[in-house]
């Protein structure tokens, strides 16, 4: 299809509404605002130093800290608001809730208020914006409770608590040589890509699918020493190559910004391990379930790759806290099966791996 041809993200979910006669065109309208927070993010990042918005947020006393104990850097700030200011007038949602705030964000009284959750995490990989290595945004899109939607009261942390099982739509943005938007209402995946010249997303990848088999695994090998037994398993196993029990030579890649290193695995295939482990017991995991791992693993279950604490699929864990961290696998789908068969597996015995004796870089 020629380029002039290409639907933009608007036509896309005209299109898509179709299997839904009877939907108000609130759904459309907040992926609309979703996206327009997207695009104002990215003409921020493409700014970087001229724009003054590098580098630490300082408060007075020094860099602030948000609710996870992390330093916020200005853009978590700015993205924050900027997601805000785009999307509580629209009257599609009934609360919001962001990495960036302790509580849920609740839509002021002057606005009207609408039957959707937005959970987000407004600047993933935010250590990298310094060094000009590609960031996104992710987001979640829920249902309200029934009674705060006829009630229209303020939303509480309990309302945001839903498997990701129960998403309405995902997706995210990545700020990277090109600005590209990655979506799923629950029909398979697609992605646009900025127009630059029109300021219009574009679809230019209608029906994404994650490779099943992959040579390629993203993990933080710096965290070796607190694996677990089946990480540990799975990646000497990578690691030993065509010599190993796997028979193949693998890859390895490490961004530190999740939403580039999911989209890397959406085009080619791929595995990425963000595992709990044993560095602080206090996190079990470094990412968190709703504004993380829930809209990434149902961008790859939809893709039809696999999402997985390791133990079970990540899109049926009931949440317990807003801002709760967990264990994260996904990619292809046959890894993320081999990683997960590990951790219900007895560990061989080292004699029967020879390879945690000899060749591992990891030995216990
Ligand atoms: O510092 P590490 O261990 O490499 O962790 C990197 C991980 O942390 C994250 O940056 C966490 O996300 P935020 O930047 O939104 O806090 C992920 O994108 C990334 O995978
Ligand atoms: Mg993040
Ligand atoms: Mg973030």
């Amino acid at each position: 299809m020629p380029l002039s041809q290409r639907f933009t993200l608007t036509q896309y979910l005209i299109e898509q509404r179709r299997r839904f006669p009877d939907a108000s065109g609130d759904f459309n309208a907040l992926i609309l605002d979703v996206a327009l927070a997207c695009k104002a993010i990215a003409r921020t990042v493409a700014f970087g130093e001229l724009g003054g918005v590098t580098g630490n947020h300082e408060v007075e006393g020094g860099a602030s800290i948000n609710v996870q104990g992390e330093t916020q850097k200005k853009l978590d700030v700015l993205s924050n608001q900027v997601f805000i200011q785009m999307n509580e007038w629209g009257g599609h949602l009934a609360g919001m809730a962001s990495e960036e705030m302790g509580a849920p964000y609740q839509i002021p009284t002057s606005y009207p208020r609408g039957k959707y959750l937005l959970v987000f995490d407004p600047l993933d990989g935010s250590s990298n914006i310094d060094v000009n290595v590609s960031v996104g945004s992710i987001f979640s899109v829920l249902r309200a409770p029934a009674d705060a939607i006829a009630s229209g009261r303020d939303l509480t942390e309990a309302d945001f608590l839903q498997p990701g099982a129960t998403q309405v739509a995902a997706g995210y943005a990545l700020y990277g040589p090109t600005t590209m938007f990655i979506l799923s209402v629950g029909n398979g995946v697609a992605g646009f890509t900025l127009d630059p010249n029109l300021g219009e997303f574009r679809l230019t990848h209608p029906d994404i699918r994650v490779p099943e088999q992959t040579q390629e695994f993203a993990i933080n090998a710096s965290n070796s020493r607190f694996w677990e037994p089946p990480v540990k398993r799975y990646v000497d196993e990578c690691l030993a190559g065509r010599t190993g029990p796997r028979g193949k030579d693998f890859n390895m890649r490490w961004i530190a910004s999740m939403v580039a290193e999911a989209h890397r695995i959406l085009m080619r295939g791929g595995v990425f391990l963000y595992p709990r482990d044993t560095k602080d017991p206090s996190k079990p995991g470094r990412l968190r379930l709703l504004y993380e791992a829930n809209p990434i693993g149902f961008i790859m279950e939809q893709a039809g790759g696999r999402a997985s604490t390791g133990r079970q699929p990540v899109l049926g864990v009931r949440p317990s806290e807003l801002h709760q961290r967990i264990g994260l696998v996904f990619g292809s789908r046959e890894e993320v099966e081999r990683i997960e068969r590990y951790h219900h597996e007895p560990a061989p015995r080292a004699s029967e791996t020879p390879l945690f004796a000899e060749r591992s870089l990891f030995r216990a």
